[in-house]
């Protein structure tokens, strides 16, 4: 059974919605950030202020491989995931995935404390130029998040009929 992949913006419900498509149909999940905190016993923002991001990146993709390697597991990404093709490349084979596609008007409205690289709201803008042609070209589906969270699960769910569901 392949793994149900979720990439996207940060803060476009990857980690939420994760969960509760979890609950609706009965796949473990497992969040790649949480997945790294517990390993590393340490959280993300005091990675990137005491190492840096290129130190992130690094056990992002140590813990992404680590995934990859379950069967029939919703995986929620951080949003970065897509800066390297090589984690796209190995969480494909063994998953499918959808790209979550919530505006950066939404975005900006939500609380990033826990995202060092949106301290400054600015960068949003920035990351998204950089990022939204990644997300499409590595998308298997595509889902709107403009809805409430349970129409957005609905919709995956429907999306994924007759693919893996
Ligand atoms: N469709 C939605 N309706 C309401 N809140 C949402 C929706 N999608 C995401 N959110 C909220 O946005 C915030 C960021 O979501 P999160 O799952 O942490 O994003 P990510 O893991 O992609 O960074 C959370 O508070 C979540 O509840
Ligand atoms: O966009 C990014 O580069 C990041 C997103 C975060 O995850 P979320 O997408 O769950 O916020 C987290 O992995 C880290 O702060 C870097
Ligand atoms: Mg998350």
């Amino acid at each position: 059974m392949k793994n149900i992949v979720l990439i996207g913006m940060p803060a476009c419900g990857k980690s939420t919605i994760g969960y509760w498509l979890s609950k609706k149909i009965n796949f473990p999940v497992l969040d790649a950030d949480k997945y790294l905190e517990e390993k590393e016993n340490r959280v993300i923002s005091d990675i990137f202020s005491n190492e840096g991001e290129e130190h992130f990146r690094e056990l992002e993709t140590k813990y992404l491989k680590e995934l990859s390697e379950k069967e029939g597991t919703i995986i929620s990404t951080g949003g970065g995931a897509v800066k390297k093709k090589e984690n796209i490349d190995i969480l494909k084979k063994t998953g499918i995935v959808v790209f979550l596609d919530r505006t950066i008007d939404a975005i900006s409205k939500e609380n990033h404390k826990n995202r060092p690289l949106l301290q400054n709201p600015d960068n949003l803008q920035k990351l998204y130029d950089e990022r939204i042609k990644l997300y499409r070209r590595y998308a298997d589906i595509i889902i709107k998040n403009d809805d409430s969270i349970d129409v957005i699960v609905e919709r995956i769910i429907t999306s994924l009929k007759g693919k893996i569901l």
